[in-house]
This record gives structure tokens, C-alpha cells and sequence, in this order.
């Protein structure tokens, strides 16, 4: 990796008598999507305002091009805030185009460029509506649209597609997109993990405010789901040091097996493994562990005891 864009050591943040972050580090190199994860609670946001001086870290380093972030960066970064707050007051256009200004943008391309944008986003009626009489999806596909309209190099999303519909999430992340292809480093925390597989090339994945996993996604997967050999055939299907059956299950006329290959076992040798053996082997797949299910096995019970504390369950 070249010299990281953001370069985060050792940070801690405690509040009254709480850590929330204990000793995080972690880099995103320039050009690159880099996926934030984790559960609710676990210090996604909090670091993302530390990184941007709205906190004062307890400890550690945190740097954006090799220094701590200062206002004067501004104009080469966007940052969409979790708490969503544009002048709700004023019209939708005026407000994109007064954001465009203080981003150093002359007027007029601000509002060329904010009419433009408003048209993709499907939003050219209510551009001269005032902002709190968009829905929240609207008003979010505004905000996102400020945050990126100085084309930044580095973007910092906090749930940039959260409570749209599937519809207006595609087109979100088709935005998201171009930035990256235009050669923005996007740092995204989601939920989402449809949009992990898509969208970045590496992730974090925090519980408890201690990083749990760091890695391309293809090494998380594998580091936590790993791939199985989905095998189906009739017969039985032999012991063998080149795997371990993790599941099998009747599919049709047959079952269908997943295998754990043993290390180096590739794809060939276990199913000559199983030729060999006499297995009728009619169909085989690699399959890798989505994001989703890895997110499950982290964070299921965690994630379950806070929604059931929230909903008073067990009190
Ligand atoms: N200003 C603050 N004072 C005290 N505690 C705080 C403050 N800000 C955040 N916290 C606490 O820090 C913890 C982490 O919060 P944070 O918002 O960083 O989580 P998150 O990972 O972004 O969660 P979510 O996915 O729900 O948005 C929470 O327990 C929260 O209550």
C-alpha cells in the first residue's frame, strides 16, 4: 500500500467512564473503498468524529494526509454526517448551491451542477421546494448530493443509503460508484452488506470498539466463513484427509454435501477425491461465505441482547 490517506494508531476514546474505542488502528490507502463495520454501538461513528476533530481522541494518531484533519482540508473532502441537518428553511436548489460556494465553487456551475444533479436523483420538481418538505429520502439524496459535489478526493460516508428503498439504494450506490471511478477514496460505515460486496475493495469490522477483522473482503471471508466445496451427487460421500463434510442435506433424487477443503486441497484434488472414490459427483461449486452471514456469526447474540435492552426485554 502506498502512503495511506487515513492513518489511524492506537486511537482510544472514552466517555465519563466508558471506552468505547480501545486501541484501534487501521489504514485506507488512496483510490480505495474501504468498508466501516460493525454492530450498533461499536464505535463506528465516534471514530469517524475523532478522524474529523469533532472529538478529541483520548489517545492515538489519527491522520488524513499525514496530518491531523484541519478545516483547511475541507474543501477536499466530503463528509455525510449520520445526524442528516442541511437549512431546512430554504429552498432545495438555493441550499445546494450555497453549500457549492462555501466548497469554492462559483455560482453558476454550483447550480448547473446541482440541477444536474437533482435530475438524476429524480428530484428536478422540488428543486425550488423548501428542504423539510422533501421526505426523509429525499432530503438524504440532497445531503449526499452537497457532500459530493466538489468532487472530493477523500469521502466519508456514515450510512449513506440508510432508510432508502431498494430502488433508490441501487441509485445511491451507482453515485458512490462514480466517485470511486473518478478516483475518490470513499471510507463507507454500512449495514449494508450487499453493498460491502459491491462496493469496496477492504473492511473493518469492529465489536466491542476493538477491531475483530481487517482485510480485503475476500480475506474476511475467509478468515471467518471460509469456502466450502457444495457438492451434489448420489452415494455416499468417503471420509478423506483432503476435506470434512461440514453439512449434507437430500436435494432431489441425491444431497447435497459441503466440504471443508483441508489446507492447499484445491478444487481438482477434492473432486478427484471424490471420482476416484466412485462418488456420481453432478454438480460442484465453490461457495464463499457471504458478508451476511459472517456479520451474523460476530455479532448475532450482541447484536440481539442490545436490541432486546432497547426493547426492555428481560428488564
Ligand atoms: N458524546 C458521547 N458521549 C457519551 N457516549 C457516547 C457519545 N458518543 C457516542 N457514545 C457512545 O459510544 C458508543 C459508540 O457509539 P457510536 O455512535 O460510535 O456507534 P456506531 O458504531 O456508530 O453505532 P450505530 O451503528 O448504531 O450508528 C455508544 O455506546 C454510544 O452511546
Amino acid at each position: 500500500m502506498g502512503e495511506p490517506i487515513v492513518h489511524i494508531e492506537g486511537f482510544q476514546m472514552v466517555f465519563g467512564d466508558t471506552t468505547v474505542v480501545e486501541d484501534l488502528s487501521f489504514d485506507v490507502a488512496a483510490g480505495e473503498t474501504f468498508g466501516f463495520l460493525g454492530s450498533n454501538g461499536s464505535g463506528k461513528t465516534t471514530t469517524l468524529r475523532a478522524l474529523l476533530g469533532i472529538y478529541q481522541p483520548t489517545a492515538g494518531v489519527l491522520h488524513i494526509n499525514g496530518r491531523p484533519f484541519s478545516p483547511a482540508d475541507g474543501a477536499r473532502l466530503g463528509y455525510l454526517p449520520e445526524e442528516r441537518g442541511l437549512y431546512k428553511k430554504e429552498p432545495v436548489v438555493d441550499t445546494m448551491v450555497y453549500f457549492g460556494q462555501l466548497k469554492g465553487l462559483d455560482k453558476t456551475a454550483a447550480r448547473a451542477w446541482s440541477l444536474e444533479y437533482l435530475e438524476r436523483v429524480g428530484l428536478t420538481d422540488k428543486a425550488s421546494t423548501r428542504l423539510d418538505k422533501l421526505s426523509g429520502g429525499q432530503q438524504q439524496k440532497v445531503q449526499l448530493g452537497v457532500t459530493i459535489m466538489n468532487t472530493p478526493e477523500l469521502l466519508i460516508l456514515d450510512e449513506p443509503t440508510k432508510g432508502f428503498d431498494p430502488v433508490n439504494r441501487r441509485l445511491l450506490m451507482d453515485i458512490i460508484e462514480d466517485q470511486q471511478k473518478a478516483g475518490a477514496t470513499v471510507v463507507m460505515v454500512t449495514h449494508q452488506m450487499e453493498e460491502v460486496e459491491r462496493l469496496c475493495d477492504r473492511v473493518i469490522l469492529l465489536k466491542d470498539g476493538k477491531r475483530h477483522a481487517y482485510g480485503t473482503v475476500r480475506e474476511v471471508q475467509e478468515q471467518f466463513g471460509g469456502t466450502v466445496y457444495r457438492v451434489h451427487h448420489t452415494g455416499v460421500v468417503p471420509d478423506s484427509h483432503h476435506y470434512t463434510v461440514v453439512a449434507t442435506e437430500p436435494a432431489g433424487q441425491g444431497q447435497v454435501t459441503d466440504l471443508a477443503p483441508a489446507d492447499g486441497a484445491g478444487e481438482t484434488v477434492v473432486l478427484a477425491e471424490l471420482v476416484g472414490a466412485g462418488v456420481p459427483v453432478s454438480g460442484f461449486a465453490t461457495v464463499r461465505t457471504s458478508l451476511e452471514e459472517i456479520f451474523i456469526r460476530v455479532y448475532g447474540t450482541d447484536s440481539l441482547q442490545e436490541a432486546e435492552a432497547a426493547a426492555g426485554v428481560g428488564a
